[in-house]
């Protein structure tokens, strides 16, 4: 694969609770044939793209949270993505919950996974920064129970050989991380592809809830210019379940630039011709690493989480 190409960003709307796999899947596949049509090759989907955004309930039966899950895939409801990523020459990223059993118990993690062309899953990460709250909060109007719902990730950041380069992930509250997209960068990353799910009500300060969209384009903004990467975001939007979920699905250049946004929060592309070669625009001058990061005095990043209260 060359290292010029048409990326699509696939926002998603919302997804409701009783919408089946089948459905969702259909939805997805509309996107993928709708990005091919206007020269994608590869194609971008949220964050646990194929559910509604469950961590919003406090769910005591566990085979009811287990059905928001995948154990295997693809799955026979999850193959017409890989079916169609091989019809179609695509590529894509995808974000799921995943169950898997391993030494005789569950392990839950929230994951994605890049597929090239050939319907292979060449890449595989599992979420490291897991925001919300362990234990049931009926104050809150709704619930975000990400860290009840799902291990810490345990892959730590990877980078693939992919797309025609060196391809990154991450997954929503990651975002906000400049460690997340610094480790990245540091192995090299030249396009870092995430989802997320970012409900507009912010329980915890609503003072900052108008701050919602630009403090999602601010943090990716800043990791693209930074390491020099581009960074194709996307939402999974609109009003889903009683709860307002933002939008703002972008494509962002090395530079920092929002070069294709989407409109609304229904099911929408946005489509950016990627260059992977101007990451060096960055990667050779402002941030060139070798020449200009200091990391002897950075030491504080680098202490375990114990150690950093006294940095
Ligand atoms: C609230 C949180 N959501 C998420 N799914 O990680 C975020 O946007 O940071």
């Amino acid at each position: 694969m060359n290292r010029q190409y048409v990326v699509a960003a696939a926002q998603l709307g919302p997804i409701a609770r009783d919408e089946s796999r089948g459905s969702t899947v259909a939805r997805m596949v509309a996107l993928m044939r709708k990005a091919k049509s206007r020269g994608a090759e590869v194609v971008v989907f949220p964050e646990l793209a194929l559910t509604t955004f469950f961590p919003r309930w406090y769910l005591e039966d566990e085979a009811e949270l287990d059905r928001f899950y995948e154990t295997a895939m693809p799955s026979d409801e999850t193959r017409p993505l890989f079916d169609a990523a091989v019809e179609l020459g695509l590529g894509f990223y995808l974000g799921y919950a995943e169950l898997v059993q391993e030494n005789g118990r569950k392990r839950r993690f929230n994951t994605s996974i890049l597929v090239d062309s050939s319907g292979e899953i060449v890449g595989k990460y599992r979420k490291i920064h897991l925001p919300g709250h362990f234990e049931h909060e009926p104050w809150r109007p709704f619930q975000h129970l990400e860290k009840r719902y799902f291990e810490h990730g345990d892959l730590g950041f990877p980078v693939h050989d992919a797309f025609g380069g060196t391809m990154g992930m991450c997954l929503c509250n990651d975002r906000r991380w400049p460690e997340t997209f610094r480790v990245l960068g540091l192995r090299g990353a030249e396009m870092v592809m995430l989802g997320y799910n970012t409900p507009l009500h912010y329980p915890l300060a609503p003072e900052h809830d108008h701050l919602q969209n630009f403090h999602n384009h601010l943090c990716m903004q800043a990791g693209a210019y930074a390491n020099g990467c581009w960074v194709v975001a996307v939402a999974k939007a609109g009003h889903e379940e009683g709860c307002d979920l933002i939008g703002g699905t972008c494509i962002i250049a090395p530079t920092g630039e929002v070069v294709a946004q989407t409109q609304g929060f229904g099911d929408e592309l946005a489509l950016a011709e990627v260059d992977l070669d101007r990451c060096k625009e960055i990667r050779e001058n402002i941030f060139n690493f070798a020449l200009h990061r200091e990391p002897e005095d950075y030491a504080p990043i680098c202490a375990p989480k114990s150690a950093s209260a006294a940095a």
